[in-house]
C-alpha cells in the first residue's frame, strides 16, 4: 500500500472582526504517493488554504489531518521531512547561483554530496548550462525549473506547487509543466496542484474542483479518491 494523507472531515474558517468567514466544511479527500492532484476553484475558495491543510503547515479548525506511512499512522507533524514546495513567485534566494539554490536543503542537512545532487538536479531540468547563474540573470521559466530542481533533489514523498506556472507565458507554462510532472513520476513523488489554469489542472490524474466550501463538478475519478 503507498504512502497516502487523509483530510477527514476538515472544516476552516477565520474570525473576522465581528463575523466568522467559512472557507469550506467538512471535507474529506485523499492524496496518494505516485499520483496527482489539481485544485481548480474561483479566487477567494481557499484552494492554497486547502494545501497549507494537507502538507501540515496549517492547522484546520475541525477534522483531522493523517500521514500513512508504511504501516504507521501520524499526525501531518511527521510530513514536514517528506514534502517539497514550489511557489509562483519562485522564492530563489538572489545571492545564490542555481546551484547553491537546490544543493541549500541538502546542505542544511548536512548532505555532503550536496553539490553533486544539485548538479544531477540541474541537469535533469535542463539547466546544466546555467549552474553559476544569479536568479536574477535566468528567465522566469528558468527560476520555476531551479525551484523545481531544489524541491526534488532530496526526494520527497510529495510535491506542493501554489500556482507553478501563473508567472509565465504559455510556452514556458507548458515545459515547467512537462518537467514537474515528468520528474514527480519519476521519482514516485504525489504532486498536488492548486491552479487557475484548465490545461494544467488537466494534466493531473485527479482534479478537485472547491467552490462554495464544497468540491464541484467532481470526476469518477475524484469521487473514488474522496471516498478513500
Ligand atoms: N490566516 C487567515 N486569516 C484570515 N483570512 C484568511 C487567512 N488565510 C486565508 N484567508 C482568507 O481566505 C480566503 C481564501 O484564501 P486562499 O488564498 O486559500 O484562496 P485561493 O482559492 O487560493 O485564492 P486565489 O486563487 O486568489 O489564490 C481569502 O479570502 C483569504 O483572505
Amino acid at each position: 500500500m503507498s504512502n497516502y494523507i487523509a483530510l477527514k472531515n476538515i472544516s476552516q474558517s477565520f474570525q473576522m472582526n465581528d463575523s466568522q468567514v467559512t472557507l469550506f466544511e467538512d471535507l474529506n479527500l485523499s492524496i496518494v504517493q505516485g499520483e496527482s492532484y489539481a485544485i481548480t476553484g474561483p479566487s477567494g475558495a481557499g484552494k492554497s488554504s486547502l494545501l497549507m491543510l494537507m502538507s501540515g503547515l496549517e492547522q484546520p479548525t475541525t477534522g483531522q489531518g493523517l500521514y500513512v506511512k508504511g504501516k504507521q499512522s501520524k499526525t501531518l507533524d511527521f510530513l514536514r521531512a517528506d514534502i517539497g514546495f514550489i511557489f509562483q513567485q519562485f522564492h530563489l534566494l538572489p545571492e545564490l547561483t542555481a546551484l547553491n539554490n537546490v544543493a541549500l536543503p541538502l546542505k542544511l542537512r548536512g548532505d555532503k554530496q550536496a553539490l553533486k545532487k544539485a548538479m544531477t538536479w540541474l541537469d535533469k531540468v535542463g539547466l546544466s548550462q546555467r549552474i553559476n547563474h544569479k536568479p536574477s540573470e535566468l528567465s522566469g521559466g528558468e527560476q520555476q525549473r531551479v525551484a523545481i530542481a531544489r524541491a526534488l533533489v532530496f526526494e520527497p514523498n510529495f510535491i506542493f506547487a501554489d500556482e507553478p506556472t501563473g508567472n509565465l507565458d504559455q510556452r514556458s507554462a507548458t515545459e515547467i509543466a512537462d518537467i514537474l510532472f515528468s520528474c514527480c513520476q519519476e521519482n514516485n513523488a504525489g504532486l498536488v496542484v492548486v491552479t487557475h489554469s484548465d490545461v494544467l489542472a488537466n494534466r493531473a490524474q485527479h482534479v478537485f474542483s472547491l467552490e462554495d466550501g464544497t468540491f464541484k463538478q467532481a470526476s469518477n475519478e475524484t469521487l473514488k479518491v474522496i471516498a478513500c
